[in-house]
C-alpha cells in the first residue's frame, strides 16, 4: 500500500488541514500518516486560537515516520513558523523525500490569517524549492507575487513569475474567482487548464488542504503532475457537490460521497 504524509495542522472541526488530509488520503485507498505543525482552534465560522508545536517536537515525528514508514509522497500544509519551515526542510533534504505537493496556506477560507510575514519569506527561499508542484489559490499567489489577479490572462501571468522561482510546477486556483472555478498549471513554461464549473455552495471549509492531498496521493500511486492535478481537481468538484451543510459558516466537504454512491 502506498503511504502518504501529511505535514499540516490539525482543524479540530474536522473540515480543513490535518483532518481533511486523512479523509482525502483513505478514500483514495492508501496509508495517512502526519505530522502536525500546529493546533487550532477553529470551526466554520473562523480560526479562534492557534497553538504552534515546537520546532523540535516537529522534527521528532518527522523522524520517526521517515526512520519508520517511508512515505510515497507529501504534503505541506500550514507552517506558520520559521524555525519549523526550516526544520521541515532540512528534514526532507536528510531523508531525500520525494513527490512533495505545498500548499502555500496563508488564511483560512472563513477568515482568519495562518501565516506570518517572516513564515513567508521562510518559505520562499527554504521549502518552495523543494516542491514538485505548488497550489497557491489567488489571494496566496497575490501576496507571493505581490501583484493583482482579476482575469484568466492575470493568472498566467503570475502562475508564470512563481514558475519561475521555483523548480516545480505551479498549480493557481482558481476557486476565489468569481464566475468559475477553472484552475491553471504552470508547468515547464507551458499552461493547462482545468475548466470547472463554479457549484453553488458556501461550504468550501478545505477544498485547498483536499485538492493539494489527493494530488499527494495521485502522485504516490505513479500518475504524473498533470494527470494527478486531474484527477484531484475531479474528488475536489465531487465532495464540494456531494453538499454537506454542517455548523453554521463555511462548513465542510463530503468525503464520504463515493461510498454514499453506492448505498
Ligand atoms: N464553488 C466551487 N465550485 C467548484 N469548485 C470549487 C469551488 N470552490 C473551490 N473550488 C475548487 O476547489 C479547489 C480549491 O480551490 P480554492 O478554493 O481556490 O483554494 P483554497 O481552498 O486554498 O482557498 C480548486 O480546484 C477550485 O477550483
Ligand atoms: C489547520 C488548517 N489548515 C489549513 C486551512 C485552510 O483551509 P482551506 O483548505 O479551506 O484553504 C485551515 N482552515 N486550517
Amino acid at each position: 500500500m502506498k503511504k502518504v504524509l501529511s505535514i499540516a495542522g490539525s482543524d479540530c472541526s474536522g473540515g480543513a488541514g490535518i483532518q481533511a488530509d486523512i479523509k482525502t488520503i483513505t478514500m483514495h485507498g492508501l496509508y495517512a500518516m502526519t505530522a502536525i505543525t500546529a493546533l487550532t482552534a477553529q470551526n466554520t465560522t473562523g480560526v479562534y486560537n492557534v497553538q504552534v508545536v515546537s520546532p523540535e517536537f516537529v522534527a521528532q515525528q518527522l523522524d520517526c515516520i521517515f526512520q519508520d514508514i517511508r512515505p510515497d509522497a507529501i504534503k505541506i500544509g500550514m507552517v506558520s513558523d520559521s524555525n519549523i519551515i526550516e526544520i521541515i526542510a532540512q528534514k526532507l533534504k536528510t531523508y531525500k523525500a520525494e513527490n512533495i505537493v505545498i500548499d502555500p496556506v496563508m488564511v483560512a477560507s472563513s477568515g482568519g490569517s495562518l501565516l506570518s510575514l517572516e513564515a513567508k519569506n521562510a518559505l520562499k527561499t527554504g521549502l518552495f524549492p523543494l516542491a514538485d508542484i505548488l497550489t497557491p489559490n489567488i489571494p496566496e499567489a497575490e501576496f507571493l507575487s505581490e501583484t493583482k489577479i482579476r482575469t484568466h490572462q492575470d493568472m498566467e501571468r503570475t502562475a508564470a513569475l512563481l514558475g519561475e522561482q521555483i523548480k516545480g510546477a505551479v498549480l493557481l486556483k482558481g476557486g476565489h474567482l468569481l464566475q468559475e472555478a477553472d484552475d491553471l498549471l504552470y508547468r515547464n513554461k507551458d499552461y493547462f487548464w482545468y475548466p470547472g464549473e463554479k457549484i453553488q455552495n458556501e461550504n468550501t471549509h478545505g477544498t485547498g488542504c483536499t485538492l493539494s492531498s489527493a494530488i499527494a496521493c495521485n502522485l504516490a500511486i505513479g500518475y504524473d503532475i498533470s494527470e494527478s492535478v486531474k484527477r484531484a481537481k475531479e474528488y475536489v468538484t465531487g465532495a464540494i457537490k456531494a453538499q454537506l451543510n454542517l455548523g453554521t459558516g463555511s462548513g465542510p466537504l463530503n468525503h464520504m460521497y463515493l461510498t454514499q454512491k453506492n448505498r
